[in-house]
């Protein structure tokens, strides 16, 4: 193996700089070069691709985003391109295979969620070796027991639910804090343990209104009169719909979520009578530094990749399992989502503190 190419697909996350310095550190130490391809599969469907070095990598552990740039809509296998004035779709899959057998790139680490990786198992499938390190603020995939990225979200949340806590108080509301996930209620269940939120909604547990008002009002009978809660961006009312807040055009996932925790505020002051506020944390979850915890991953699993590739361990994904770094069936990641379980542990906490997950 002389040289091998890196990408970071899907939305950024805190940790993958860590990954790309420890993915070429561990290369360059047994002699393979290092290519960056440039915004995840549009570098290789466009041949954006360069040599890294020493000078590249230097200083990034800490810093957050990636600096090979990402984007979470192009799919090389239907590839948005102008054909004679008009918008067409096309299979680039065969270019990708061009642009990297040109330059011996003799294998590929994918950096990515779900979709991402959806996207790497057909690559590997046209009989490229490849191997993927599991991305994601969200921590929704399976085979992992923790995708990097993760760690940092959860922190940050816990941060916006301290802060939420003292002006809460203060003012006497109701205040929300609405996370991201899709459609996983993981940030939100660490998260709304971590920070002590009264109500953590989740989408594995549609919720109902009276389950919420309930818990509020028990708070108020005992002289406490504010409330935090926490909604992923994923949750929805029994019986009722996603909230969407927008659509993305040419790409798989075209649905981002968002609105249901400006939802919720308004319907419980309606229900309540009581002053609430929600606020947004968004983007801030995936932006910055990553937790010691997420580079130490990070570092790990960029390690683990290359190991694979020297072994052979083509078609895989580089997961933790038992606090190990183990190589498992790409295959086998993609599709299904790793969702909250109703049994989870930190759910039968929850419960035991007290803690309204609005059933
Ligand atoms: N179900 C899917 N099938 C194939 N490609 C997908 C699918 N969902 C997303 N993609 C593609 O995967 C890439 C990133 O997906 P996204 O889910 O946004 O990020 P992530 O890789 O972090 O999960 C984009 O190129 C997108 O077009
Ligand atoms: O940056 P965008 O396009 O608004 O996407 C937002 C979505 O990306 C995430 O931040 C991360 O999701 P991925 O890991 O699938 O990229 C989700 O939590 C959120 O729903
Ligand atoms: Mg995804």
């Amino acid at each position: 193996m002389k040289s091998i190419a890196v990408l970071t697909g899907g939305g950024d996350c805190p940790g993958l700089n860590a990954v790309i310095r420890a993915v070429y550190k561990t290369a360059h130490s047994n002699g393979i070069k290092v290519y960056g391809v440039k915004n995840g599969f549009k570098g290789l469907v466009e041949d954006d691709l360069s040599l890294l070095g020493s000078e590249n990598v230097s200083g990034i552990l800490p810093r957050g985003g990636t600096m090979l740039g990402t984007t979470n809509r192009d799919n090389p296998f239907r590839y948005q391109c102008i054909d004679r004035g008009e918008l067409v779709y096309k299979d680039m899959s065969q270019r990708i295979l061009f642009n990297l057998k040109k330059r011996d790139i003799e294998a590929l680490i994918v950096i990515g969620g779900d979709g991402t990786l959806k996207i790497a198992s057909e690559i590997a499938e046209l009989g490229f070796p490849v191997v993927g390190v599991p991305k994601s603020i969200d921590n929704d995939l399976p085979k992992t027991e923790r995708t990097f990225g993760f760690d940092t979200a959860v922190s940050i949340a816990t941060e916006a639910l301290d802060r939420l806590h003292t002006t809460a108080e203060s003012h006497h509301r109701v205040m929300v804090l609405e996370v991201m996930g899709r459609y996983a209620g993981w940030i939100a269940l660490h998260s709304g343990i971590a920070g002590g939120a009264d109500c953590i909604i989740i989408p594995e547990i549609p919720f109902k209104w009276d389950s919420i008002t309930d818990k509020i009002k028990l708070r108020q009978q005992k002289g406490t009169m504010f409330s935090i809660i926490v909604v992923a961006e994923g949750a929805k009312p029994i019986n009722g719909e996603i909230s969407v807040a927008r659509l993305v055009n040419n790409c798989p996932e075209t649905i981002r979520l968002g609105g249901i925790g400006d939802k919720v505020a308004h319907e419980l002051e309606n229900l309540l009578g009581v002053e609430c506020r929600s606020t947004v944390l968004g983007h801030l979850q995936r932006g910055g530094s990553p937790t010691a915890y997420d580079r130490i991953l990070s570092t790990r699993y960029g390690e683990a990749a290359v190991n694979a590739i020297i072994n052979k361990k083509f078609k895989t994904m580089v997961a933790l399992q038992n606090n190990e770094i183990v190589p498992v069936n790409l295959i086998d990641v993609v599709g299904t989502p790793y969702l909250v379980p109703a049994t989870h542990d930190l759910i039968k906490t929850g419960r035991s503190l007290g803690i309204s997950f609005g059933d």
